[in-house]
């Protein structure tokens, strides 16, 4: 077994800069616990990498990702750093070029109701009790790639285009990958376009169709992407995995977080090339920056994600797991969750609970 991992370090902007060590303290307990080392290498990404050297992805920091064996990122963007020329803005400068760059065209973003927070949602009970989707985005193509052009119209005002491609390629490789996560779970797959207008839904239900004769013993279902986002709050406990491609995954999984009782604890993966990038789903949340009130759990959860499918290192993924999932059953809350009769805590104390929960595991 391999002992020594190098993990990049990309704390980010806004909160990014408060989760981010917490989920380092996790990994270094898990480290001193199951005698793996760690080497923890920092650099700057987003609108704090663009103020210190004028460009928010710097080569050094790419390369440092790409020598690394995984990536652990917090969040970029801001404010502060919208307006921009687009190539400089973070997250069309940073955060998809390093994507794409390491080739994560599958996003995981698991959406699984913890222990204790069954109140902390708004939904009812009876909806969201057991609840637990895995999410696979597509994470390098669609809408966001494509090409972005602006331009002056006749009477004065302007034109913007933003163009929405997938190749058959692009398509498989995802799906998939899908189709063996469900295949691993509860067999059943929800492939989610909105093939009644978009041509390149057209594409992906048809490329979905053909891959479904590989995968028999998987469940195969269609639904148009605003009939998923009602469904997932109608009645969740119908999904096992569902697939999709980037813009509606991006959507569906913010969404899909308020069944978990915050965004703060939706985790993912990003995966497909040699190395995996590991971030929370939510962005920098500059209204709660810097007020140490983030909470740090869904980062926490994403190296635990890091451990599993870069590492390989599945008991230890658990014992993080099992650490927040203590920690929450314990009562120990964050704002986001905070309820009558729980412990509220701030983004330190909690990380300081897990690595605790970490130390003391069995
Ligand atoms: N992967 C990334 O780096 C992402 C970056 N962003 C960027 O982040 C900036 C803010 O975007 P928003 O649309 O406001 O989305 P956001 O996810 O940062 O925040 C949305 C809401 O959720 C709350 N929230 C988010 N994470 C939380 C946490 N860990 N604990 C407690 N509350 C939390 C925020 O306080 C805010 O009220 C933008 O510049 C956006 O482009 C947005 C999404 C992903
Ligand atoms: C900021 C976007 C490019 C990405 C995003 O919202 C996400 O990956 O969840
Ligand atoms: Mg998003």
């Amino acid at each position: 077994m391999q002992e020594m991992y190098r993990i990049a370090v990309l704390p980010g902007d806004g909160i990014g800069v408060e989760i981010v060590p917490e989920a380092v303290k996790a990994l270094k307990a898990i480290a001193e616990k199951f005698g793996h080392e760690f080497v923890f290498t920092e650099a700057l990404v987003g609108g704090a990498a663009y103020d210190a050297v004028g460009h928010p992805l710097p080569d050094e920091t790419l390369e440092l990702c790409q020598n690394s064996d995984a990536v652990l990122l917090g969040a970029i963007g801001g404010p502060k750093w919208d307006d921009l020329p687009v190539h400089l803005r973070p997250e069309v400068g940073a955060l998809l070029p390093l994507r794409k760059e390491l080739g994560l065209f599958a996003n995981l973003r698991p959406c699984m109701l913890f222990p204790g927070l069954i109140h902390a949602s708004t939904l009812k009970e009876e909806v969201i009790e057991g609840v637990d989707i895995l999410v696979v985005r597509e994470l390098t193509g669609g809408l966001y790639f494509g090409e972005k052009t602006r331009e002056k119209t006749a009477d004065g005002g302007q034109k913007a285009t933003d163009v929405l491609s997938y190749s058959t390629y692009e398509i498989e490789r995802v799906v998939r990958f899908a189709y063996e996560a469900a295949r691993k779970r509860r067999k059943k797959l929800c492939s989610v376009d909105k093939a009644n207008v978009l041509e390149s839904s057209r594409l992906w239900r048809e490329t979905v169709t053909e891959l479904a004769k590989e995968y028999p013993d998987v469940e195969t279902v269609h639904m148009y992407v605003d009939n998923c986002a009602m469904q997932l709050i109608r009645n969740p406990k119908q999904f096992d995995v569902i697939v999709t491609e980037n813009m509606f995954g991006d959507i569906l999984t913010d969404e899909a977080s308020m069944l978990t009782g915050s965004i703060g604890m939706l985790p993912s993966a990003s995966i497909g090339g040699e190395v995996g990038l590991y971030e929370p789903a939510h962005g920098s949340a500059p209204d709660i920056a810097g007020q140490k009130k983030a909470n740090p759990l869904a980062t926490i959860l994403s190296a635990a994600m890091m451990l599993r499918y870069s590492f390989h290192l599945e008991e230890e993924a658990r014992t993080i797991e099992n650490a927040v999932r203590q920690v929450l059953i314990e009562g120990y809350r964050t704002p986001d969750l905070m309820e009558p009769g729980k412990i509220l805590v701030n983004t330190v104390e909690m990380g300081d609970k897990v690595a605790e929960k970490i130390r003391e595991a069995k």
